[in-house]
């Protein structure tokens, strides 16, 4: 499968501070993917240079196999972008953002967003602001998929949404990426939700890519493996240890890790495999002697 996205050194610092840091990504056409991580991890600003909304202070974005910048007109017209915080102009009437996405793109789906806002129930004279909170987000899919983008970028699109009005809005992208083969790149920190819609994860902690890789791939490739607390092994293919008085609980990637007698091995869920990662991120890396020893 060819590659929808390719991120090379990709950062972005601000003043001193790097919030995206040495980003080599590589994500597949016609996937869903799921980016995760905690607060302030840097997921918004990864989407936002991916959407050309930042220069990158290092490093290069291409998407669909050209090296764009991604502010440039060829870019942009292949990017539909929902973002996190106010997905619609509040004081327009729902008509009003159709006219507007309908002069402003070129391969504008005019029918395609007059079906969707019928389909919700959504009058076209009702002004936006008056849209309860998941209303607004799915006038916002709605726009961005009248677009007709190869990739859309959703950044959170169901943080402020309740639990019926997320698992609407995720089957309506669901049913839309079936229908239309399109990619989806979509921020979130609920992974459960997430586990039913995603093909493809990137975990971000810290500015940092902890982990990438197709979930079955990444779920095939992990166990949790408990055993006695005592003498714990230690390596690269251990991501995480939960200790208790009498067991451990490890979080390792089989293959990597020794074969260790007396321990059960056990599948792994992507909530726990991601919750490993982003742990691992917070723990003081050991000093590279220490790693040595232990290898
Ligand atoms: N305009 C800015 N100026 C200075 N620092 C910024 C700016 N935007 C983001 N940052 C910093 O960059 C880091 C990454 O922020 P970012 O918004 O990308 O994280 P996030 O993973 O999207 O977080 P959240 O889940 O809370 O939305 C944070 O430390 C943040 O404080």
């Amino acid at each position: 499968m060819s590659a929808a996205l390719v991120t090379r050194g990709l950062g972005k610092r601000y003043r001193s501070t790097w919030a995206l840091r040495d980003c080599d990504l590589e994500l597949p056409t016609g996937a869903v993917i799921a980016l995760v991580g905690p607060n302030g991890a840097g997921k918004t600003t990864l989407l936002q240079l991916v959407a050309g909304l930042q220069r990158p202070s290092a490093g290069s974005v291409s998407l669909f196999g050209r090296l764009a910048p991604a502010e440039s007109p060829q870019a942009l017209a292949q990017l539909g972008f929902v973002a996190q915080d106010h997905p619609v102009y509040r004081r327009f009437r729902v008509s009003d953002l159709l006219h507007l996405g309908r002069s402003l793109n070129p391969a504008w789906d005019q029918d395609l967003a007059e079906r969707r806002i019928d389909e919700l129930g959504i009058p076209l004279r009702q002004r936006t602001g008056r849209l309860s909170g998941g209303q607004q987000a799915q006038v916002a899919l709605a726009l961005a998929l009248a677009k007709r983008p190869r990739l859309l970028i959703l950044d959170e699109p169901v943080a402020s949404l309740d639990p019926l009005a997320r698992r609407e809005f995720l089957q309506v992208l669901m049913a839309t990426v079936a229908d239309e083969g399109l990619t989806v790149l979509l921020s979130s920190h609920n992974v459960a939700e997430l586990e039913r819609v995603c093909d493809h994860l990137v975990v971000v902690a810290g500015g940092r890519v902890q982990l990438v890789g197709d979930v079955d791939s990444l779920l095939g490739a992990h166990r949790v493996l408990t055993g006695p607390s005592t003498g714990l092994p230690d390596g690269p293919g251990v991501i995480h240890v939960d200790r208790s008085d009498r067991h451990a609980h490890i979080v390792a990637r089989i293959g990597r890790a020794e074969p260790m007698p007396g321990w059960a091995a056990r599948p792994i869920g992507l909530e726990e495999l991601v919750l490993a990662y982003l742990r691992r991120a917070r723990e003081p890396r050991p000093a590279p002697s220490e790693l040595e020893m232990s290898a």
